[in-house]
C-alpha cells in the first residue's frame, strides 16, 4: 500500500500559510491535512472552510479536512465546496454516522471517519465498507505537539487485520505525535497515511519532510 505524508497545517506559520504549505509540497508531501476545530468537540478553535478556499488555488494536491467539530453533518457541503478532497468526521461527534458518511459521498468526496484513542474499533466496524479511510488518532485531539500514545499501534494493527479480512481497500491514517523517529514502527503496524504537524513545520520544513519521507519509506 502506498505510504503518504500529510503535513498538518495546524503547526504551520499562519502568517505565511501559503508559503509553508508550498514548501512542504515541494519537498515531497502529497496531502495537506487541515485541522478544523470548533472549541466544542475539542478545546481549541482553529479555522474553518474560508482557509481551505484560500489555499485551494495554490495547489492540486489532496486536501484532507479533519473536522474536529460537533455535529459535522451541518457543514459537509460547505467543506466540499471550499475544496476538500477527503472529509473526515469523528465517530464520537456524529449521532448518525452512517448518514454523515453518505452526505460526504453524495458530495463526490472521499469519506473518512476518525476515532479518538479511547474509542474502540467497533465504533466504525459496520460503516467500514463505506469508507475510503479511517483516521486513528494517536493523541487526544485538540493540540499539536503532543506525545504519541503507544497503545494506538495495537489498534492500528487490529484495524489493518479487520480491513484485510473483510477484503476492503481502506487507508489507515494516523495523527498525533508522529515523527521521523517513530514513523517506521507505526507503518509496520499497518498505517499508510501519516499526519505530521510539529515534525514538519518546526524548524526547516524541507529538511524535516525529506527526513520523514526517508524514514517512512524504509
Ligand atoms: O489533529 C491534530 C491535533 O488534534 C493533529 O493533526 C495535530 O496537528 C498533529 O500535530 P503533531 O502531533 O504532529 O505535532
Amino acid at each position: 500500500m502506498k505510504k503518504i505524508l500529510a503535513p498538518s497545517i495546524l503547526s504551520a506559520d499562519f502568517a505565511n500559510l501559503g508559503r509553508d504549505v508550498l514548501t512542504a509540497i515541494d519537498a515531497g508531501a502529497e496531502y495537506v491535512h487541515i485541522d478544523v476545530m470548533d472549541g466544542m468537540f475539542v478545546p481549541q478553535i482553529s479555522f474553518g472552510n474560508p482557509v481551505i478556499k484560500a489555499l485551494r488555488p495554490l495547489t492540486d494536491v489532496i486536501f484532507d479536512a479533519h473536522l474536529m467539530i460537533e455535529d459535522p453533518g451541518r457543514y459537509i457541503e460547505d467543506f466540499a465546496k471550499a475544496g476538500a478532497d477527503i472529509i473526515t468526521v469523528h465517530a464520537e461527534a456524529c449521532t448518525h454516522l452512517d448518514r454523515v458518511v453518505h452526505q460526504i459521498k453524495d458530495c463526490g468526496k472521499k469519506a473518512a471517519v476518525a476515532i479518538n484513542p479511547a474509542t474502540p474499533l467497533s465504533a466504525i466496524e459496520y460503516v467500514l465498507p463505506e469508507l475510503d479511510m479511517v483516521l486513528v488518532m494517536t493523541v487526544n485531539p485538540g493540540f499539536g505537539g503532543q506525545k504519541y500514545i503507544p497503545y494506538c499501534g495495537e489498534k492500528v494493527r487490529e484495524l489493518r487485520k479487520m480491513i484485510t479480512e473483510k477484503n476492503l481497500d481502506v487507508d489507515i491514517q494516523v495523527d498525533g505525535g508522529v515523527k521521523a523517529s517513530n514513523i517506521a514502527a507505526i507503518a509496520e503496524c499497518g498505517a499508510n497515511i501519516f499526519v505530521c504537524g510539529s515534525a514538519v513545520f518546526e524548524g526547516n520544513i524541507e529538511k524535516n519532510v525529506k527526513e520523514i519521507l526517508e524514514q517512512m519509506n524504509k
